[in-house]
């Protein structure tokens, strides 16, 4: 069977969704578009010389008989509605990060998917199918370095919009550390403080950039965080983990070696899309292979969108108050602890 997608949003990554499913991966070919700005949605057809038919709204689309699963890649604060309304029709949904920008969405999503009965959604959290991290993980699992104790990380950005606002840097941004750091540690977080260093001069007005964000987790893991999103140089992703007997870091993206001109270079990446390109790939290709086969979804799931909501919530709330704020976890429903079972490719 190949799986038809309809995608709700077709801006930046929606549109590098779209072509990765036409162009590189096998399985699934996209059916179905639809964006509120529909001169986004017809661009991106007509860029990627998709046939592909447009709906007026999400609630048309995920309705339509020729969608069997969903991308939601729409901008953050409409994931929610969207995500519920897929559960709601029984159709198999990847949404794009944050899997909505609350905890408090992020639960009522995961009640809907226990009520639906089987693991139906997968969120965003690409890094976890990146080289890399893997052999970041399977460091850390292997205690070649002992016991992690400090963990030091920034995400780098060369400049962002003006519809990037100082949150932003939070739901939008270093959702991803929390994420991937919490699944490379397997520790929750107990508190979180934000702290805003001298301001970057290529910052708009309104945004707060660069901003360091101090986690600790149950262990006692200390967690430096930094986020610059107007950094100029390029699109840089560090993580440097100190264990008890030795570091490990996350390896450099590959680069040609160059010397000239009495100088020795490498390349620095500028854009998210390279960077990652190979993890979306097989993020996107798991999720294609399990709808087709109707499973249970085993990658990243709703609840880790809830962890990674809970944590974002008291880092707001840490942006606001300068303090040291708690952050409290429920414990896992049942229903999310199935250990994996796919090879993730
Ligand atoms: N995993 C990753 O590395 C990345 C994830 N993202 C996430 O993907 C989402 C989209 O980001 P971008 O593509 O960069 O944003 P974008 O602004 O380029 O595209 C968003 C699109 O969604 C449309 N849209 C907004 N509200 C909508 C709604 N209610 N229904 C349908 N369409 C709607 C907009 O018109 C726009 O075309 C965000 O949540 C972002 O955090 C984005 C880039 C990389
Ligand atoms: O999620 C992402 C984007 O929202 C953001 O714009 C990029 O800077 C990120 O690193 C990318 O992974």
């Amino acid at each position: 069977m190949s799986v038809r997608i309809g995608v709700i949003g077709t801006g930046a990554i929606g549109k590098e969704h779209m072509k990765r499913v036409e162009q590189r991966l096998s399985g699934a070919k996209i059916t179905a578009v639809t964006d509120v700005n529909p001169a986004a949605a017809e661009e991106a057809l007509h860029e990627l010389g998709i046939k592909a038919n447009f709906y007026p709204n999400d609630q048309a689309l995920i309705d339509a008989e020729e969608v069997d699963a969903i991308f939601v890649t729409s901008i953050g604060p409409a994931h929610e509605a969207t995500v519920r309304k897929a559960i709601e029709a029984g159709k198999y949904v990847f949404c794009e990060k944050p899997l909505s920008v609350t905890a408090k969405g992020c639960k009522t999503i995961m009640q809907d998917e226990m009520e639906y009965g089987k693991r139906i959604v997968q969120v965003g959290f690409m890094r976890q199918f990146d080289k890399g991290y893997e052999q970041l993980k399977q460091a850390i699992d292997s205690k070649v370095i002992g016991e992690p104790l400090m963990i030091k990380c920034a995400h780098r950005a060369p400049e962002v919009d003006a519809a990037y606002t100082t949150d932003m840097a939070i739901t939008d941004t270093l959702i991803h550390e929390i994420n991937i750091l919490h699944w490379l540690l397997a520790d929750n977080y107990v508190s979180v403080q934000v702290l805003y260093p001298r301001k970057n001069k290529h910052a708009l007005p309104h945004l707060r950039d660069p901003q360091v964000i101090l986690l600790e987790t149950e262990s006692g893991v200390l967690i430096q965080a930094e986020v610059s999103v107007n950094i100029k140089y390029g699109y840089d992703i560090q993580c440097e983990i100190v264990g008890e007997e030795g570091i490990v870091s996350l390896p450099e993206t590959e680069s040609l070696k160059i010397r000239h001109n009495g100088k020795q270079s490498t390349d620095v990446l500028q854009d998210w899309k390279v960077r990652f390109q190979d993890a979306y790939d097989k993020e996107i290709q798991v999720f294609i292979n399990q709808v087709a086969k109707q499973e249970a979804l085993q990658g990243p799931s709703a609840w880790e969108g809830y962890v990674a909501a809970v944590t974002s919530d008291a880092c707001l709330k840490a942006q606001e108050s300068g303090q040291r704020e708690p952050i409290e976890l429920e414990s896992m429903p049942a229903f999310y602890s199935t250990e994996r079972k796919v090879q993730l490719l």
